[in-house]
């Protein structure tokens, strides 16, 4: 029931016209979907226009296949309930079915030849030939993974293979017109989001062994290129759901997230859920703190949680809190081990299945002022973090002013604050000087490369792109941690 009703059929006329006759609820608990064969939402063409507009600038030639992945059905994952009585048998049901635990997935072979194919082409060899280019494109396709891997091989495929279908997606056009010179513009806009020597990047990660995993965190998914989907959740006898599905590149900000027994968790923007009950199931004992701003989102949250926690764990461990995350951290001293910073954003997918979304013509300055609100609220959730403690910030974006652009403005904003000369130019009132460092995603990437397309051009944190082979994301997440 609470995914599958979420897919939308798209009808799509050619390449650059789509006919999105469905329109998405997005109310995950509720079987609501509204119809009309009539109507393709305005809002939803303007986003496929300015993504059209904007995306092949960052993702080049793998932007065909970014889109073709977005206007397809998302691949769901099932977050198994460890408190439901059926817990067991619905695990084994699933794996009968074809379905592996994405968190204990231990396909050795195939990832460590994945990642030296990864490794071969790092992003700073320049040396690499057009040869080894077409051996490890060959070995890619032996092992099944996509070509999303980095941007040097474009300009050498290019001379090698004049006639690929994808090289003519975006065939430039001789005569520079008016949409040339806006999107050199934007181009430059689009390179100068980061300045990318500001923040210092840490390699903490490199020997975390992401094979240990807690007994109560399975999260269970169709191999890759396998569509299946997975039967409508069901309660058991004292009423919890077995499971609870979602797009499975909500996993990996938990993952980088890291939670220990006893922490003390904040999900600072916290509905429908899907991170919160992950950060649950991967550490039970942990005292949980789920805050939204949105009234009828919190009551989603708290109707999530009630259908998947017993009431006495629920009362114990975890407590619901609305307000507005940009004042978490101004207003009570910092006392969280991790805190998830999930914003609001121009949620890409979403975007293009929905008929009011932020594209929409009456949210054009909410979609403008977005990155200062996302700023604001990572800059809540540093603050409101222990020092020494861990923020992971995240997204369900690819453009990149909402995802690093956010990032390093607000780690650069909260060390400004530090410098009293420079107090009367700061944006939020805070009085203790903040540093924080980037720990880096990299080796996450490589673990869970398999069932993720990591785009290869991020500088801080990573970004799941959309693939059709197995379509999650997009998902960006940084983890960043509070020094001071
Ligand atoms: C991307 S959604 C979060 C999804 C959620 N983390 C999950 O996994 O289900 C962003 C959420 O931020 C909430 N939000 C927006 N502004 C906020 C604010 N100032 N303070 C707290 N929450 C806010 C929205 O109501 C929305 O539920």
């Amino acid at each position: 029931m609470i995914y599958q009703n979420h897919f939308i059929h798209i009808l799509r006329k050619n390449v650059n016209q789509i006919n999105l006759s469905f329109v998405r609820y997005a109310k995950p608990f509720k079987k609501k979907w509204m119809f009309s064969s009539h109507h393709s939402s305005h809002s939803n063409e303007l986003a496929l226009e300015y993504f059209d507009f904007a995306y092949p600038l960052i993702f080049h030639r793998h932007w065909p296949s970014i889109r073709l992945a977005l206007l397809s059905l998302p691949k769901p994952v099932a977050l198994i309930n460890p408190y439901s009585l059926s817990n067991k048998n619905v695990r084994e049901k699933l794996i009968e079915q074809g379905a592996v635990d994405m968190l204990r997935f231990d396909n050795t072979t195939l990832r460590e030849d994945f990642n030296l194919i990864r490794e071969k082409i790092g992003k700073n060899d320049e040396e690499y030939g057009i040869k080894k280019l077409l051996e490890q494109k060959e070995n890619r396709r032996l092992l099944g993974t996509s070509d999303l891997v980095d941007e040097q091989q474009d300009d050498i495929d290019e001379e090698i293979d004049e006639d690929d279908d994808m090289n003519t997606f975006n065939q430039p056009n001789p005569v520079k017109t008016l949409d040339e010179i806006y999107k050199q513009a934007l181009e430059q806009q689009v390179q100068s989001v980061i300045k990318g020597n500001v923040v210092s990047i840490v390699d903490d990660d490199k020997e975390r062994d992401y094979q240990k995993i807690p007994p109560s965190w399975h999260v269970y998914t169709f191999p890759r290129s396998n569509m299946s989907r997975f039967e409508p959740s069901k309660t058991d006898e004292s009423g919890l759901l077995d499971y609870y599905c979602m797009d499975g590149a909500c996993v990996l900000p938990i993952v980088a997230l890291d939670v220990q027994p006893f922490h003390s968790v904040l999900d600072l923007c916290s509905a429908p859920g899907g991170k919160a009950l992950n950060i649950f199931h991967m550490c039970p004992y942990i005292h949980l703190t789920c805050n939204d701003i949105d009234n009828s989102r919190s009551k989603r949250l708290t109707d999530v949680f009630n259908q998947m926690i017993p009431k006495d764990t629920l009362t114990k461990y975890i407590r619901f809190v609305k307000g507005d995350g940009c004042l978490f951290g101004q207003n009570e001293p910092a006392s969280f081990d991790r805190v998830l910073v999930d914003v609001p954003c121009t949620s890409d997918r979403h975007s293009l299945t929905t008929a009011f979304n932020i594209f929409s013509k009456k949210r054009i300055q909410e979609r403008v002022d977005l990155p200062a609100y996302q700023q604001k609220l990572l800059e809540s959730a540093i603050r409101a973090c222990k020092p020494g403690g861990i923020v992971v910030y995240s997204t369900c974006t690819l453009a990149p002013i909402q995802n690093e652009g956010v990032v390093e403005r607000a780690i650069e904003n909260l060390a400004l604050s530090s410098s009293s000369s420079n107090k009367k130019h700061r944006k939020y009132k805070h009085n203790d000087p903040i540093t924080c460092e980037i720990i880096s995603t990299q080796s996450l990437e490589k673990h869970y490369a398999y069932f993720f397309e990591f785009h290869s051009k991020i500088r801080y944190g990573s970004l799941v792109l959309p693939h059709i082979s197995n379509n999650f994301g997009p998902l960006y997440f940084c983890k960043i941690r509070r020094i001071s």
